[in-house]
């Protein structure tokens, strides 16, 4: 494939990542009808404000724009009261014979599914999700996922409960508080139940017997964030990241960081949550929609069926942006838009209208310029078609048009924030990942499943290296950097964009990051030519010249029968290459039982051996080398289990 298509391709899946959506259809009818001397004039203009109104306004394209945004409506998944009622019951039956697992399958649907309270009196008097939500709690409590069954059973309290279940929901509730160690929320939650006119069958009596059996094992209601801290302390300069980096500027790669202290193996030098970030669409029914937690069983929107919450408090936070998007969920599934694109629009719904009107004339200057004018006739296109979602879910509140109206001048200024978003985001996006890890294996082979992508203000300053300096990971959405070998004052900090030189030839790096990033690399590992791991063997062993800052080196020979001291080339300094040599040979032996002390599951100490390797290493080889490589591997995979892990 040519460079220009495959850099096309690389930019499109940025805007458009399923082939099938009608997005690309309206972009294709656009160009098309608009003919090479409209595109030629829409590639000359100078600003975002000239293309956002050349593609809503002008005369060779305004009726196929206008008349494809006019589909624009709210398609989501809605709620069937009905649907979720037969799930319960089935749920219920399943429950009844024991069989908790698909019992809890149904419950969830049947939450999901339920209407808020009132929404369609014809089932249950409009009370189902209510009862759902209690039939789920009960089939929580059976499996002791008391933490859960107590969260359902204040929801279905709060959806209105009938009141014949209301005692039995609230003596549920102390009986999980109690077995959660929370014992005076215990006693106000039966105290509630007992004094509630209805109650049957509860014992006071059993209730004191379990207190005093907990007693002293009270825990706190609340745990720490489980973040690491930063190395040193924050910057002042660049919040989030260490205060030993800092920024500088080149030419070539403009911003980059670089360390101004020593920085060891291990060194966290950044823990930045997302500025803004969005759950793929293909995780809705896995993931909690806000912070990316796996969902044993989610708390659901109130209005659509197709996301889902791991807890009330997620479900709050989200109110800010889901509620522009939700009911417009399937139309943009539909349109085929890429998590990049949500993450444009993201950025916009996460804040009020206020919030951007305050710095509106700071964004009049004119956009960058952008060398393919098809590339941002679609970008703009596609920065129409999320104004036009915001347009019809009401964001613009009075100062908006609808339909397919003209557009009001703050409606302009909006789809100009989103054009500018799609350029950045497609460069400076992360994406976030969970590691899996089977329970029945025991070699430290794990996965990542890309969930989310988020954008990271301050470690997005990083500039790109085949060999990495810094291994990264999650926590929910927190991105965590981590130096993997040491670091000296003055050196470039790293990270990678996903070419490692380890897996991918150096044509195929050179190629996706000039397509994706738009730029030559010329990393240590590209000028050199590394070899990748599946062509390195422990044999190909580079020293080091002893004397310090020297650069020069030396490839072992092969055969170690023909040993002999060796002259640097740079410094002419003598090495005493049987000296070396037994070094190499004795860190060797560390790294191998970091790799058992690995299979052992031994977690905390294989970091601390494999540091150690890898630092003691520095000063002796160069890389590329095999086991340096396969070591900071480990690294990745160890410090990732602290993250989103997952045992599947
Ligand atoms: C996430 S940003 C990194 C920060 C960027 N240098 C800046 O000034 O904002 C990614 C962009 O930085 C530039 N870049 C990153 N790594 C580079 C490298 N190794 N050499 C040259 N340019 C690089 C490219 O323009 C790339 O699209």
């Amino acid at each position: 494939m040519d460079e220009a298509r495959y850099a096309w391709l690389c930019s499109s899946v940025t805007l458009q990542s399923d082939k099938r959506g009608f997005f690309i259809q309206l972009a294709e009818s656009v160009l098309e009808s608009a003919g090479a001397d409209w595109l030629s004039k829409f590639g000359g203009l100078k600003n975002d404000k000239q293309r956002v109104i050349a593609c809503y306004n002008d005369r060779e394209v305004r009726e196929l724009v206008r008349g494809t945004l006019a589909n624009v409506q709210k398609i989501f998944r809605s709620k069937n009261a009905s649907f979720a009622k037969t799930k319960r019951e089935e749920a219920d039956h399943f429950y009844s014979k024991h069989k908790l697992d698909k019992a809890l399958q149904l419950a969830n649907q049947s939450v999901v599914r339920a209407p808020l309270p009132g929404v369609d009196p014809k089932v249950e008097d409009g009370l189902t999700l209510s009862l759902c939500l209690r039939s789920r709690a009960m089939i929580l409590f059976e499996t002791k996922d008391f933490e859960l069954a107590l969260s359902d059973f204040q929801l279905s309290l709060k959806y209105k409960l009938p009141e014949k279940y209301k005692a039995d929901a609230y003596q549920m509730m102390g009986e999980c508080y109690l077995q959660l160690g929370m014992k005076d929320k215990a006693k106000v939650s039966i105290g509630v139940a007992k004094n509630m006119a209805t109650i049957k069958k509860f014992s006071f009596t059993n209730f004191r017997k379990e207190m005093n059996r907990t007693k002293g094992s009270e825990k706190s209601g609340t745990g720490t964030d489980g973040l690491p801290t930063l190395y040193d302390g924050e910057s002042k300069a660049v919040p989030c990241l260490s205060s030993n980096l800092s920024m500088k500027r080149s030419d070539i790669a403009g911003r980059y960081i670089v360390a101004n202290a020593n920085l060891p193996v291990g060194a966290v030098v950044s823990v930045e949550p997302a500025y803004s970030s969005v759950l793929r669409m293909e995780k809705h029914g896995s993931h909690c929609l806000h912070c990316f937690k796996r969902l044993k069983c989610g708390v659901p929107c109130p209005t659509c069926s197709g996301v889902a919450f791991c807890s009330s408090a997620c479900q709050t936070k989200s109110l800010t942006y889901h509620v522009w998007e939700c009911p417009f969920m399937e139309l943009m599934i539909g349109s085929g838009m890429s998590v990049v694109s949500h993450l444009s629009l993201r950025m916009v719904t996460q804040s009020k209208l206020q919030y951007f009107e305050t710095f509106i004339s700071g964004l009049k200057k004119p956009g960058t310029d952008h060398p393919e004018p098809k590339d941002f006739l679609f970008r703009t296109l596609m920065a129409l078609l999320l104004l036009q979602i915001l347009r019809n879910s009401g964001y613009f509140g009075e100062k908006g048009s609808s339909g397919i109206d003209d557009l009001t001048e703050i409606e302009i200024w909006i789809g100009c924030l989103l054009l500018r978003h799609l350029q950045v985001t497609q460069y400076n996006a992360h994406e976030i990942y969970e590691t899996l890890a089977k329970q029945t294996d025991n070699t430290g082979n794990t996965k990542t499943n890309y969930m989310a992508v988020g954008l990271y203000p301050a470690s997005a300053l990083l500039n790109h290296d085949c060999t990495p300096t810094l291994a990264r990971y999650f926590i929910g959405d927190t991105m965590v950097l981590r130096v993997e070998r040491p670091l000296f004052t003055g050196e470039e900090v790293s990270e990678n964009y996903g070419p490692v030189f380890t897996m991918k030839t150096l044509d195929d790096r050179q190629k996706s990051l000039m397509a994706r990033y738009k730029f030559r690399c010329i990393c240590e590992a590209c000028r050199g030519k590394w070899p990748m791991l599946s062509q390195l063997t422990e044999a190909n062993v580079t020293l080091k010249c002893r004397k310090r800052g020297c650069k020069g080196t030396y490839n072992l020979p092969i055969d170690q029968n023909k040993l002999e001291n060796w002259h640097c080339s740079k410094c002419s300094l003598e090495n005493r290459v049987e000296d070396q040599v037994a070094l190499y040979k004795s860190y060797t032996s560390d790294y191998e039982r970091g790799c058992s002390l690995l299979v052992q599951q031994e977690i905390n100490e294989c970091v601390n051996v494999m540091s150690e390797f890898i630092t003691n290493c520095n000063p002796l080889i160069s890389q590329p080398n095999r086991n340096v490589c396969l070591a900071m591997e480990v690294l990745r995979a160890c410090w990732s289990s602290h993250a989103n892990f997952y045992i599947l």
